[in-house]
């Protein structure tokens, strides 16, 4: 399974420009700007509250900027809904679990794959060579996909019966059945033992080599994105206080002064 067509590494993938959201008069994120390529593995940090949460909707368009730009692919998705943006190749997960918990473990990549493979109303009555050719390309991926994440012995229990660390793999299971370009995940660690964060990490980078995938990881666990990510951007009360490799937003007094509260 290939999710991209050969183009330039060095592609833009993303560029936002003074990305702001205020919510009654309190402002989340502030004149945000960052450029993403082909490929990367960008981190995205801050204290709780720093608007990171905030980014991620606006990129797929759960909320939308006061003011500012969001291109894709060379094109503004400002204002355009979710399903339109997911369509364009942008995937996320979340915080809190979003896994269908009565489905199987199966169905919920499989319902994520039909929607880069849409089977509409006439087609699934009809179940012409279309609908044949798009059902089998949605199991094709759900059982490359859970074979990834190690899921596949569990693919017939019901997501809510998963262990916590595995609802976390098939929630990025589910968002890779849309054939993303870009990934973002919405901290993938949380609530994962320093094993699974270590397993997560080797998984994350696999996903790039292998479908060429751009991420950001939005995490507090700072080993995994110091670990991980090629760039970090770091957020302090909703403005970018900093931009750099890891050794370098490391040893940053701005850094060192949101976290710690001195220099
Ligand atoms: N829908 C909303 N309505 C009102 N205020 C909001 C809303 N969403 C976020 N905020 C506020 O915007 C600020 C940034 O929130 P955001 O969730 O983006 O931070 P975060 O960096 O993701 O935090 P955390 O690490 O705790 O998840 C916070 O002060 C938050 O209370």
């Amino acid at each position: 399974m290939a999710f991209r067509d050969g183009k330039s590494d060095e592609q833009v993938l993303l560029k936002t420009t003074g990305l702001t959201k205020a919510f009654r008069g309190l402002v989340a994120l502030r004149d945000q700007a960052i450029t993403l390529r082909a490929r990367e593995i960008v981190g995205v940090i801050g204290p709780n509250g720093s608007g990171k949460s905030t980014f991620f909707n606006l990129i797929t368009g759960f909320s939308q900027p006061n003011s500012g730009q969001i291109e894709f692919k060379g094109r503004s998705i400002v204002g355009m809904r979710t399903s339109r943006i997911v369509a364009l190749g942008i995937a996320r997960t979340f915080q809190g679990s979003r896994l269908f918990g009565t489905l199987t473990v199966r169905e919920n990549v499989l319902s994520a794959a039909q929607l880069r493979q849409p089977i509409g109303p006439i087609a699934s009555v009809v179940r012409g060579p279309l609908y044949q050719r798009n059902v089998a390309a949605a199991e094709a991926i759900a059982t490359e996909l859970l074979d990834l994440m190690g899921l596949t012995d569990q693919s017939d229990r019901l997501a809510a019966d998963l262990p916590y660390g595995d609802q976390r793999r098939l929630e990025i299971a589910r968002a890779l059945a849309t054939k993303p370009e870009l990934l973002l995940l919405d901290e993938p660690a949380a609530g994962l033992d320093s094993n699974e964060t270590k397993v997560l990490a080797g998984l994350i980078r696999t996903i790039r080599d292998r479908y060429g995938v751009a991420v950001v990881v939005v995490e507090h666990d700072m080993d995994l994105i110091m670990g991980l990510c090629e760039r970090i951007q770091v957020l302090a009360t909703g403005e970018v206080i900093c931009v750099g490799t890891p050794e370098e937003v490391r040893n940053h007094p701005r850094v060192r002064e949101a976290y710690l509260g001195h220099s």
